[in-house]
Formats: structure tokens, C-alpha cells, sequence
């Protein structure tokens, strides 16, 4: 069994999601101690056992300790991770919280099913895009379009935006299975060839996804950075707004994304975004921070080695590097001069 201290780096969210991903995919029981200690409300929150429970599902592993607020966890798969048919919901284990992250969850299974044989559907409900988590929009135009290049064939739908706090979002990952991971090289970013965006609301007036992408494009155009955002009025289950854009580059992907909330003029989300795209442009790396730790999982489960250079090194990524040596899997090294991430599979 393998003993993962929850605590280490930040003490997040994001060990414990690398665990149960790298348990479901090699099939060695795992225990998490400490977990989420370094977070003001330590153990399990709903979209951390959510994701406990679909990576359960996934490999059909034995569990203790899952329960909200549990900070001790054992998990232990049954057998390979079967492609299929799934329905994980981050409301139901909710007691009064907010919604979780669909995206986090979605992470923790995708490449145990993009490794599995056969292909998979799987429906997640929750939230799709709430802070601190990686916008549904940003699975769809940034994270799944640069894991294709390592392999992974997957795409997914949006049916039902989700916001925080109430969530109520829905979204389909269609997983092709049986895949060959293969590491890339990703040192040059190459001209920027747009920016595309959408500054969406639901269930608020039209004005407002029209000022949030009048004010980006007209921001980004001083830049002489070429830019669409298109404004969008969708339904919902509650009112929401935010602003995703993605910046897009000869050879790679990035994106950046504010939320509205009340009492926050709408040209205020889109600033907030643009902000942050063009201080990522002004870097030069072709990998943003949040890419950053995500693809660490995927180049350590390659066949061959990888290279990126990011924007940041994050305490994510150094984290997430952790858990992975801690399974054996693959030498991770940081050029913290030039930003690069070595990744040579064991
Ligand atoms: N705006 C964003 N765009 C893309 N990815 C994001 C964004 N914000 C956060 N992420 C990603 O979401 C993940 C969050 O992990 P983290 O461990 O902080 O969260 P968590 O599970 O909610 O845990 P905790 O509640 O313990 O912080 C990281 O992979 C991070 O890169």
C-alpha cells in the first residue's frame, strides 16, 4: 500500500486527486493521510469525495474513510479501470456548501479512461464554472486540445451552465479509450495567431455580455492583439456571468477567465481577464500556470519524455510532481532558470 501525506506542498485538493487518478490507472491501494490539512476546513469537501467516489466507481476500489470532512482515506482498486457509462453527481454529496468543481472531477477520471479499453460517456453535474477550478470552457479550448497531442481522445459538451454558489451545471466527456500516451515538446509558443472569447450570462440582461466583450476586444485591440468574443445570453438555472478567453498560439493554448458577481460592473470581469492573458503573453511561455501542474500526469503516464516551459512554477506543479514520484513513475525535474519541466517515465 502506498502512503500519500495529504499535507505536503499547499496540503490541497490536488494530492489527493493525483492519488486516486495514479491508483486508478497502476491498481496499488493508496492510503491519504492528512488530508487538505494545509486548507482552513481540512478533510473531504463534496468535490473531493465526489471525485473519491468516481475514481471508486471507475476501478471498482474498495474505500475507508469516505466521508465529508474525513482527512484519512484508503482506497483500494478491485480490478482495471472499466470504460463505461457514468453519472457523477458533486451536488449529492453537498451538506450546505457550494458547488464543486465538474472539471476536477472530470480530471481525476479521464486518463484512467483514456487508458481503459473501450470507449466511455460520462455525465457530471455540479458546478462548470465556479472560482478556483478550471472553467468547463477551459477543458474544452485549452486542457483537452493540448492532451490530444500526448494521446488522449476526448471531448466534451456543455449542456447546463453551473455557478457558484448553487451549481446546477451539466456537462458530457466522451473518453475513446484504449490510448497510447506519448510525451510532447513544448518550448515555443510560435505567433499568436487570436484570441477568441465568450463572455456569457444566463439569466441577466443582454447589455452586460455585451459590454464584457466590447470592453476585452477594445483592451485587447490596443494591444494590437487580434480578438472575438462573442457575447452570449444562455439559460439558466440561476444567474451567472464570466468572461473565458483563450489565447491561441501557433503551437499551444492558454486561458484565462473572470466571473461576474453582484456589484461588479461587467467591463470589470472582462479587464480582469484580459489582464491576466496579456500579462501570460508578455512571458513569452507557451504553457500558462494552470496547464502547468495539469499536464504533469499525463507526460509522467507517456511512453516517452517531455519537455514544457510554463509561465510559472507553481506550488501546484511542485506538488504534483511529488505525488507522482511518490508512485515511482517517472523523474521530474525543474530548469527554474529558463521555466522548463523535464519529465522522463521510469
Ligand atoms: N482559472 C483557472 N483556469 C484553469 N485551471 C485552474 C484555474 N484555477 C484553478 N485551476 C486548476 O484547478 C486545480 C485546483 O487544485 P486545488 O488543489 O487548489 O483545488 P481544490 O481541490 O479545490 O483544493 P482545495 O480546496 O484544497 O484548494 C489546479 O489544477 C489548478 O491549476
Amino acid at each position: 500500500m502506498i502512503t500519500i501525506d495529504g499535507s505536503y506542498g499547499e496540503g490541497g485538493g490536488q494530492v489527493l486527486r493525483t492519488s486516486l487518478s495514479l491508483a486508478a490507472i497502476t491498481g496499488q491501494p493508496l492510503r491519504l493521510e492528512k488530508i487538505r490539512a494545509g486548507r482552513p476546513k481540512p478533510g473531504l469537501a463534496a468535490q473531493h469525495l465526489t471525485s473519491v467516489r468516481a475514481a471508486a466507481a471507475v476501478c471498482r476500489a474498495q474505500l475507508r474513510g469516505d466521508a465529508l470532512g474525513s482527512t484519512t482515506l484508503e482506497f483500494i482498486p478491485n480490478r482495471a479501470t472499466q470504460a463505461g457509462r457514468y453519472t457523477f453527481d458533486v451536488t449529492e454529496a453537498r451538506e450546505g456548501g457550494s458547488a464543486g468543481a465538474v472539471t476536477l472531477i472530470l480530471q481525476t477520471i479521464l486518463l484512467p479512461l483514456a487508458l481503459a479499453k473501450g470507449e466511455s460517456v460520462v455525465i457530471l453535474k455540479g458546478g462548470t464554472h465556479v472560482p478556483w477550478s478550471p472553467p468547463v470552457t477551459y477543458i474544452e479550448q485549452v486542457y483537452l486540445p493540448i492532451v490530444k497531442q500526448l494521446g488522449v481522445q476526448a471531448e466534451v459538451e456543455l449542456r447546463a451552465w453551473g455557478w457558484y454558489p448553487a451549481g446546477g451545471g451539466e456537462v458530457e466527456l466522451r473518453v475513446k479509450g484504449n490510448s497510447t500516451l506519448r510525451g510532447i515538446r513544448l518550448l515555443e509558443r510560435g505567433n499568436l495567431q487570436q484570441v477568441r472569447g465568450l463572455a456569457v450570462v444566463t439569466e441577466l440582461p443582454s447589455h452586460i455580455p455585451q459590454r464584457m466583450a466590447s470592453r476585452a476586444e477594445s483592451l485587447l485591440h490596443q494591444e494590437h492583439l487580434k480578438a472575438q468574443v462573442k457575447p452570449l445570453r444562455e439559460k439558466g438555472r440561476t444567474p451567472g456571468a464570466g468572461i473565458f478567453l483563450t489565447a491561441e498560439y501557433e503551437f499551444s493554448r492558454a486561458g484565462f477567465s473572470a466571473l461576474g458577481r453582484q456589484g461588479l460592473p461587467a467591463e470589470r470581469v472582462a479587464e480582469m481577464a484580459v489582464q491576466e492573458l496579456l500579462e501570460f503573453h508578455a512571458k513569452g511561455a507557451p504553457v500558462d500556470k494552470h496547464l502547468a501542474d495539469q499536464l504533469l500526469l499525463p507526460t509522467a503516464l507517456a511512453g516517452d519524455a517531455s519537455q514544457y516551459r510554463v509561465a510559472e512554477i507553481t506550488e501546484h506543479l511542485t506538488t504534483n510532481a511529488w505525488v507522482i514520484s511518490q508512485f515511482g513513475l517517472a523523474a521530474i525535474d525543474f530548469d527554474t532558470e529558463n521555466q522548463i519541466v523535464f519529465v522522463a517515465p521510469n
